[in-house]
């Protein structure tokens, strides 16, 4: 049982309207998930304004509307709280609903451009392997220890946060690992939780259609390092040029990480091939089953979240060389016809070059390498142009084809990523629309020690058309063409 005035703890509130003492049932902030006695937080979002919906919540059951405009009309017997900010007051609400549950665990947030599901998902590898009860929320999956949970989000609404934290406490988990995505903390999904630290690993381009500018983008995620508790540790990467500027502001206790700076936790690497990677790491060498050199950032990272939350430094070293890979994260297998295919999650211009640049870093150049990859749609445009000419410009043949196409032409994407492609690269590249049957071409056309790189969808199984969502799993499928075309 849940006294309104107790979930309003920490909320800033300009003025109420009604009585708090009402007990109440559950928070939401979507009408149409309104039952009886229920609190109904009216967002204003990017498609559509939840204070349009406050009548018809009224009428589902709701006895407490959260808003930061009153309505005209004011019903009797509803409580009206009139907020600055409806999506902090749904996270403090949240919070509050489920008791705080980020104060019982360790929390740590992972924040970045690309890396975060590596590196989150590696932490709740690692302390698994230490003994712990852990708990994580990614891209991929939510796991509470060891049951595994479906999400939809990086990192999802406050409410599905907090809900899942106080799962964690109840199986008793001590650590949990998060993505702290940009979205999520420029829509408050973060705030109002207890770090216990947070992780930078890169920024570079991404998301420019909801962050207006590059600076914009990077003071959202600098301002999830602004709020850290002192008591709190910040652990970032100063190879990245804005890997300062997350420290400059924060009260938390600053730690760096880095391949070419002086840094707290740095490494070299001494061998860089199929087989893993050879890290000099501090004055130790370590071996990985992980490939390339962003790896190489991932694993300092996570050797130094894991230092400071008071892992043996031998014991993490001997963890890390037992960790796997990350599904969808260059995630491999060699054929029988010693052909090598590679699936990736690299969704970014980026994340495609770091994974190019691995592949030719590896291979012997005497083979073709074959890049798949395609861009999504009601997402980012000017990565586009961007990603086919990093695609085009790194691989010996490229086949242009579709992601989640989502609500846009499937042909109209691969045109504007073809306006990326320089003149003498064009005749490497081929387009086809249809993703299965793009696949299927590049293991037509691969022979023997050729190498097949399938970006974009990673772990997704996936894809997603004109609002469908149709089963697409990028690694099975490749997997099964392999077999078949079997020479
Ligand atoms: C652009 C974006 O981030 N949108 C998120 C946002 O939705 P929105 O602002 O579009 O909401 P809206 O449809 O305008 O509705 C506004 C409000 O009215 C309410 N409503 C609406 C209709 C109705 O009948 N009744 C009603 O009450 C809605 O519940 C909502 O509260 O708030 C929703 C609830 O939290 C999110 O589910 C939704 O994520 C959408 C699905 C999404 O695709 N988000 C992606 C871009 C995202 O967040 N990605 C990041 C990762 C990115 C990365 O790093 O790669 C992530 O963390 O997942
Ligand atoms: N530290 C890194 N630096 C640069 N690229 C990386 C790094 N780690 C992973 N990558 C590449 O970026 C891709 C995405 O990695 P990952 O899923 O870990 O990132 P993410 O930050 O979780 O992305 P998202 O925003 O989609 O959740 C990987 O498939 C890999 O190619
Ligand atoms: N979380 C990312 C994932 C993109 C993955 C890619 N496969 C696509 O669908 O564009 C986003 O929403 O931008
Ligand atoms: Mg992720």
């Amino acid at each position: 049982m849940k006294v309104l005035k107790d979930i309003l703890y920490k909320v800033n509130i300009n003025a109420v309207v009604g009585s708090t003492n009402s007990v109440v049932n559950k928070i939401e902030f979507d009408s149409r998930k309104i039952g009886d006695n229920d609190v109904f937080v009216a967002i204003s979002g990017t498609v559509t304004d939840g204070h349009k919906y406050i009548e018809k919540a009224i009428s589902d059951g709701a006895i407490a509307v959260i808003c930061e405009v009153l309505p005209d009309v004011l019903e009797d017997g509803v409580t009206y709280i009139e907020v600055t900010n409806s999506n902090s007051a749904l996270a403090y609400m949240a919070a509050n609903y489920y008791e705080q549950p980020s104060q019982n665990l360790k929390l740590v947030g992972v924040t970045g451009t690309n890396g975060k599901t590596t590196v989150t998902s590696l932490l709740y590898q690692l302390f698994k392997k230490a003994g712990y009860k852990v708990g994580l929320l990614s891209t991929v999956k939510i796991m509470v220890d060891d049951t595994t949970y479906k999400t939809s989000h990086t990192t999802p609404d406050s409410l599905t946060i907090n809900k899942y934290l106080k799962l964690m406490n109840e199986a008793g988990v001590e650590f949990c690992f998060m993505e702290a995505s940009s979205h999520g903390i420029h829509q408050n999904r973060t705030e109002g939780l207890y770090f216990t630290g947070g992780i930078f690993t890169n920024l570079s381009h991404d998301h420019l259609d909801y962050h207006h500018s590059f600076a914009e983008y990077r003071d959202v995620k600098k301002s999830f390092f602004d709020h850290l508790p002192k008591e709190a540790f910040a652990l970032s990467n100063i190879d990245d040029k804005n890997g300062l500027i997350m420290l400059q502001n924060t009260e938390a206790k600053k730690y760096t990480y880095a391949l070419k700076n002086y840094a707290d936790y740095r490494a070299q690497i001494l061998e860089n091939d199929f087989g893993g990677l050879l890290l000099k790491l501090n004055e130790t060498e370590l071996w990985t089953k992980l490939i390339g050199n962003f790896n190489a950032y991932n694993i300092l990272a996570i050797y130094g979240a894991a230092d400071i939350l008071g892992l043996e430094k031998e014991e993490i070293l001997r963890l890390i060389s037992e960790l796997d890979n990350v599904s969808g994260r260059f995630q491999y297998f060699i054929s029988d016809d010693r052909i090598t295919a590679i699936v990736d999650y690299a969704h970014t211009p980026d994340a495609l070059k770091n994974v190019l640049d691995t592949i030719n870093t590896i291979r012997s150049k005497n083979e073709e390498l074959i890049t798949v990859v395609g861009c999504g749609g009601d997402r980012d445009k000017t990565k586009r142009p961007k990603m086919a000419h990093i695609a085009s410009a790194l691989s010996t043949k490229v086949i242009f084809t579709s992601d989640n196409p989502r609500s846009e032409e499937p042909q109209a994407i691969i045109a504007d990523m073809e306006k990326g492609v320089e003149p003498q690269y064009f005749k490497k590249t081929l387009a086809i629309t249809d993703r299965k049957q793009a696949i299927k071409t590049a293991c037509q056309m691969a022979q023997p020690k050729d190498i097949i790189l399938i970006a974009g969808k990673g772990h997704e199984s996936y894809q997603e058309i004109n609002g469908q969502r149709f089963d697409f799993d990028d690694y099975k499928i490749v997997q099964e063409f392999l077999k078949q075309l079997q020479k």
